[in-house]
């Protein structure tokens, strides 16, 4: 295992301060298997070639399965990861008692995965039921987006948005019966690192340019390079195009995506931490009778499934058509069926307050 420790870490929090022992990075043991954020650091990039180039490409595409591997294999996954839909009733029941609260990722769970990110639209029908969600449980959205950009496809002032994959949370503005006193929440734990995002992501602009198809995006604290739109004979080439780069930032580190590899720094803060540090900021931090739902389509969707499991606390659905390695409990298959979902648990809270 090898240890970063990162000196300075800011933390800007008008309600809590996080000590920096709190965001020090500590990579994942060497074989570490779980479906958790895949990490590759600098050591690695620094000594590894092809090979490496190769498990970042196969890692990315597993994020994306396009079909079944087998029919048993969907059906045992199926099996261990039911439909969210069908499960309705096993899932009120295990919340019965508790405070549900809602974390819901964007790209892939409330709007449909689209070739160019920037037209990564959510529905009117979804921004409405997301709006009535928001007016029954406490909701937030946890994106690894840039914040700004992410709440400004939503559109909805009452939730808490988490962007960079958590790394800019930022409470609701107005509107939100769930906000904790008067005073506002922000938390950006790597404030320190956005020169250095800055400089990578004109690094990676001016390399990848080469590459047809390929995209940058400024995510404000990480940096995502798009492969989507990029021939797959192509996608080597842009791998060893953003190794090149990354080599010389030990301090950043890469993860896959969804046909994307995500360029974050090295801090021990991801969609999971986010997850914990707005239960804590709702209140229900050491809470038996809080039940967080969190509904998410990728892979750094894992950090926050795996805290409910570890925890067994609430649950996790993922977002996918075709079996993949999961720490969520249930599936849901695309963002209509977390619209139906989400209804559904509007629904059945208007009916029991009667409203
Ligand atoms: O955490 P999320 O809200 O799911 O954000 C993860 C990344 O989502 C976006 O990329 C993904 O969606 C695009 C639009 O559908 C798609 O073109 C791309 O292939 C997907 O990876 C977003 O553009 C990234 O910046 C986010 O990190």
């Amino acid at each position: 295992m090898v240890r970063f420790v990162e000196e300075n870490i800011t933390t800007m929090l008008e309600t809590k301060i996080i000590s920096n022992s709190e965001v020090l990075y500590v990579g994942g043991d060497e074989g570490d298997t779980s479906p958790g954020t895949k990490v590759l650091q600098n050591f690695q990039i620094n000594e590894e070639g092809g090979g490496l180039i190769r498990s970042w490409v196969d890692s990315m595409r597993a994020c994306s399965p396009t079909r079944p591997k087998s029919f048993n294999s969907q059906a045992c996954w199926i099996k261990e990861h039911p439909s969210a839909l069908k499960m309705f009733e096993e899932i009120l029941h295990e919340s019965e008692g508790k405070q549900i609260v809602m974390f819901l990722d964007y790209d892939g769970t409330l709007s449909p995965i689209v070739d160019d990110p920037d037209r990564a639209f959510m529905s009117k029908k979804m921004r409405n039921t997301v709006r009535k969600l928001a007016d029954c449980f406490p909701t937030a959205i946890v994106s690894g987006r840039c914040r700004e950009k992410v709440s400004s496809f939503v559109k909805l002032t009452e939730l808490y948005y988490a962007g960079s994959h958590g790394m800019d949370i930022k409470g609701p503005e107005q509107g939100s019966k769930y906000k904790k006193g008067n005073q506002s929440l922000l938390c950006q734990p790597a404030t320190e690192f956005l020169p250095v995002i800055n400089e990578v992501y004109e690094k990676l602009v001016e390399e990848t340019k080469s590459v047809p198809g390929a995209k940058v995006e400024n995510n404000k604290f990480c940096a995502s390079v798009h492969f989507r739109c990029v021939e797959e004979n192509k996608w080597s080439d842009l791998a060893h195009q953003v190794r090149s780069v990354l080599k010389t930032y030990p301090k950043l580190m890469l993860t896959q995506g969804r046909k994307v590899l995500e360029i974050r720094p090295i801090i021990k803060w991801d969609k999971g931490k986010a997850l914990e540090f707005l239960l804590e900021s709702l209140g229900y931090d050491n809470c038996t009778d809080v039940f967080p739902i969190y509904i998410g389509d990728d892979r750094t969707d894992e950090d926050a499934f795996k805290i409910l499991r570890d925890k067994r606390q609430g649950l996790g659905i993922l977002v996918s058509k075709y079996a993949k390695e999961t720490n969520a409990s249930y599936s849901l298959q695309e963002p209509d069926e977390v619209m139906f979902f989400l209804e559904r648990l509007v629904e059945w809270k208007q009916l029991r307050c009667g409203s």
